[in-house]
């Protein structure tokens, strides 16, 4: 089992470009299978979420080559399969977006009962719905749903809730469908975005993209085309907490600012300020973390909500980051009902935090963290990057291990890392 071995209290220093955006790679990859045509896809992120995906596809028939570190080009005219790899399906959430796709193509389908991160009971609910709406019949077994349509149809359909792996869903099974599809309650994240416009792309009729309106004009066919996927926005995100946390001074290159209005409000809440320069985010060094009271000095929130809302994959990073400022805050987790358990991890390290209940925790700094030697489990994604932070500006020496969950979502991160000072290895 890999660990890594962190030694904190170091300030880091120089420039970092994020990966390509692991929620965007993954439903485009699952939506290759939309069209018998030849289609390249840039900046993939290396993790582990992506080979699974591609392992899944290639089982399914597809024929997927590297095209550089980060490009891949899949060509889906072989697949006549309907059933993805169980085993595999189990490893990632996004295995549930090949049922669109296969469904669309083949008539029916038998998806496996998807994995990812164990953050709390995941609802599949909003994407078995719409695309019953749009014409399946749905079956659910304990392991297993199986959906059959013969002909897809065009419908309006109201989303129970903005899902976003629920939204891609609805897209995907509508491209092809017989007439318009209007999808309300839509979930508008950037990864979804970059799913409508590759799409488009290929020649699909998809308009209001970026809203929570979708109108989708259904074609009978795709062609094939190239894409190239936006920056993981967590993951910058990630790297702005990363800076503040240990004082340093980091340029994220390619980041996007635009995307990050909602994480400078949040982020601002803790005292975290940077300045976009071009497409970079600047993060400068010795920040003075100080929270902002609400006014009449009431204590302060920050809330996780749908897009354009605070996502909710930040909220472990927002907490490092909150051990680290001065003053109180509230931090509520509304939507993952496991997500902040990891907390013990942090009192222990010397954090000031209760945990309310499942959903919020208040938290008192600044506090000293100490290193934590005998190891911290990193129990999903994105509370293994906020222990890895955690670790960062600790005093002392820290063991990360079940660190294959934050390889799942982030490239080389000790690699990276290691480029701009950070003292992290990689062991078995
Ligand atoms: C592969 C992928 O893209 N995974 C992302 C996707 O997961 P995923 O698509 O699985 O997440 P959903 O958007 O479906 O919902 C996440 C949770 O929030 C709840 N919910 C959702 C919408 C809403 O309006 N109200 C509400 O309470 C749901 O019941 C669920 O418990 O979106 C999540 C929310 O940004 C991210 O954490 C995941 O990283
Ligand atoms: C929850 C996440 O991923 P997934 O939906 O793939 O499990 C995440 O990226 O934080």
């Amino acid at each position: 089992m890999e660990r890594f071995i962190i030694e904190g209290g170091h300030r880091l220093n120089g420039a970092i470009r994020p990966s390509g955006n692991k929620n965007a790679a993954l439903p485009l990859l699952a939506a290759t299978l939309l069209t018998n045509h030849n289609v390249v896809l840039h900046n993939i992120p290396q993790i582990g979420d992506v080979v699974s995906m591609i392992g899944l596809l290639e089982r399914l028939g597809a024929r997927v080559e590297r095209r550089g570190s980060h490009s891949w080009a899949v060509y889906a005219n072989a697949v006549d399969a309907a059933e993805p790899d169980p085993a595999l399906a189990r490893k990632i959430r996004a295995s549930v977006l090949l049922a669109g796709p296969l469904l669309a193509r083949r008539g029916y389908v038998t998806i496996p009962r998807p994995g990812g991160d164990m953050i709390g009971r995941r609802r599949l609910d909003t994407h078995l719905n719409a695309l019953r709406d749009l014409g399946a019949a749905v079956e659910v077994t304990p392991t297993a749903y199986i959906l059959r349509a013969e002909r897809l149809r065009g419908a309006d359909i109201f989303l129970d809730e903005m899902s976003v792996t629920g939204t891609e869903q609805a897209v995907m099974a509508a491209v092809l469908a017989e007439g318009d599809t209007i999808i309300n309650n839509a979930a508008s994240e950037p990864h979804v975005q970059d799913l409508c416009h590759f799409l488009n792309r290929l020649g699909a009729r998809i308009d209001g993209i970026g809203t929570n309106r979708l109108h989708i004009r259904g074609v009978s066919s795709l062609g094939g085309g190239e894409y190239t996927i936006g920056p993981d926005f967590m993951e910058v995100a990630s790297f702005i907490g990363l800076a503040a946390v240990t004082r340093s001074a980091l340029r994220i290159v390619g980041a996007r600012p635009s995307e990050h209005r909602m994480t400078r409000i949040a982020f601002g809440r803790l005292g975290v300020a940077w300045r976009d320069e071009g497409d970079d985010i600047v993060v400068p060094a010795e920040q003075e973390l100080c929270i902002r009271d609400d006014v009449h000095n009431a204590i302060p929130k920050i809330d996780s909500s749908p897009w354009p809302g605070f996502n909710p994959d930040l909220i472990s990073i927002a907490i490092v980051v909150a051990t680290q400022a001065r003053g109180t805050i509230l931090i509520w987790e509304k939507m993952f009902e496991s997500r902040l358990f990891f907390v013990d991890r942090l009192i222990g390290m010397g954090a000031r935090i209760v945990l309310c209940d499942p959903h919020r925790v208040v938290v008192v700094g600044p506090s000293q963290l100490y290193g934590e030697p005998d190891g911290l489990p990193s129990p999903d994604i994105r509370a293994g990057m906020a222990l890895l932070l955690a670790a960062l500006c600790a005093q002392g020496r820290s063991v990360i291990y079940n660190i294959g969950q934050i390889d799942r979502g982030y490239e080389r991160i000790d690699e990276r890392l290691r480029t701009i000072g950070a003292h992290i290895e990689r062991a078995r």
